[in-house]
């Protein structure tokens, strides 16, 4: 494993190790199987945050990457290791970018419990108030951060993948929006994809490819 980071462009240049333990700072069951399936060939040793106990932070960001960024620095200095954060949503350009940074908070009702078939059948509704017999078009977004202990640095990569949205929701195997995303070129939704498909071309897979390639 190549266990250093150059600085990315909203970092400050520096190169700072990961070494070999890193934390992944989600509390999305989802996530963090996709995380831990595209940093195993790293051979990096990973704790989730949720076998750490960490605190869910509020997110109190205006983009995906503020989000991300205080998600992994809240983690790293709690936990006294690296940390990789990641937030993410879909984005409708029917309702001008909605849910975006507000995709999990569609799924939750006033006691914030979440249901993904309340957030999805907002998602189809609204569309079909705006454009009733388009296939509407839509894009996923992924910003991963890592933050290290005490440092209030982080570093970002960024992943999109475009697509259209469906009617009624398909496929079990994905998570969130999954069963009604088709991603631009293919006809089965996130959903019903193998895992490794969705990995051939999700928004997460890009900002990961990102993140590898700055390792040095
Ligand atoms: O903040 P953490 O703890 O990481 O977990 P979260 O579920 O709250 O995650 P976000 O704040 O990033 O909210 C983004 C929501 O968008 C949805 N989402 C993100 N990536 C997705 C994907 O690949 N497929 C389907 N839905 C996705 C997902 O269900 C998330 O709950
Ligand atoms: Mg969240």
């Amino acid at each position: 494993m190549r266990g250093y980071l150059r600085g990315a462009a909203q970092g400050d240049g520096q190169v700072r190790p990961i070494g070999d333990k890193l934390v992944i700072a989600t509390h999305n069951a989802g996530k963090l199987r996709e995380i831990a399936a595209l940093i195993e060939p790293l051979g990096i040793q990973c704790f989730s945050a949720k076998e750490l106990d960490l605190p869910e932070p509020e997110e109190i960001g205006n983009t995906f990457a503020d989000n991300a960024d205080l998600k992994a620095r809240e983690a790293a200095d709690l936990s006294g290791l690296p940390a990789l954060a990641d937030d993410s949503g879909l984005c409708v350009d029917a309702l001008h970018g909605a849910p975006g940074i507000f995709s999990a908070r569609w799924a939750e009702d006033e006691e914030g419990n979440r249901d993904w078939m309340r957030a999805m059948d907002r998602v189809w509704r609204e569309c079909e108030a705006t454009e009733p017999d388009a296939a509407p078009a839509a894009h996923f977004v992924c910003a991963l951060a890592i933050a290290w202990p005490n440092d209030g640095q982080a570093e970002n990569f960024e992943g999109r993948v475009d697509g259209t949205l469906t009617w009624p929701p398909r496929g079990e195997k994905g998570f969130g929006y999954d069963p009604i995303f088709v991603p631009a070129g293919h006809e089965l939704t996130f959903g019903e994809m193998e895992p490794d498909d969705k990995h051939r071309m999700s928004h997460r897979a890009e900002a990961f490819r990102k993140l590898v390639e700055a390792l040095q």
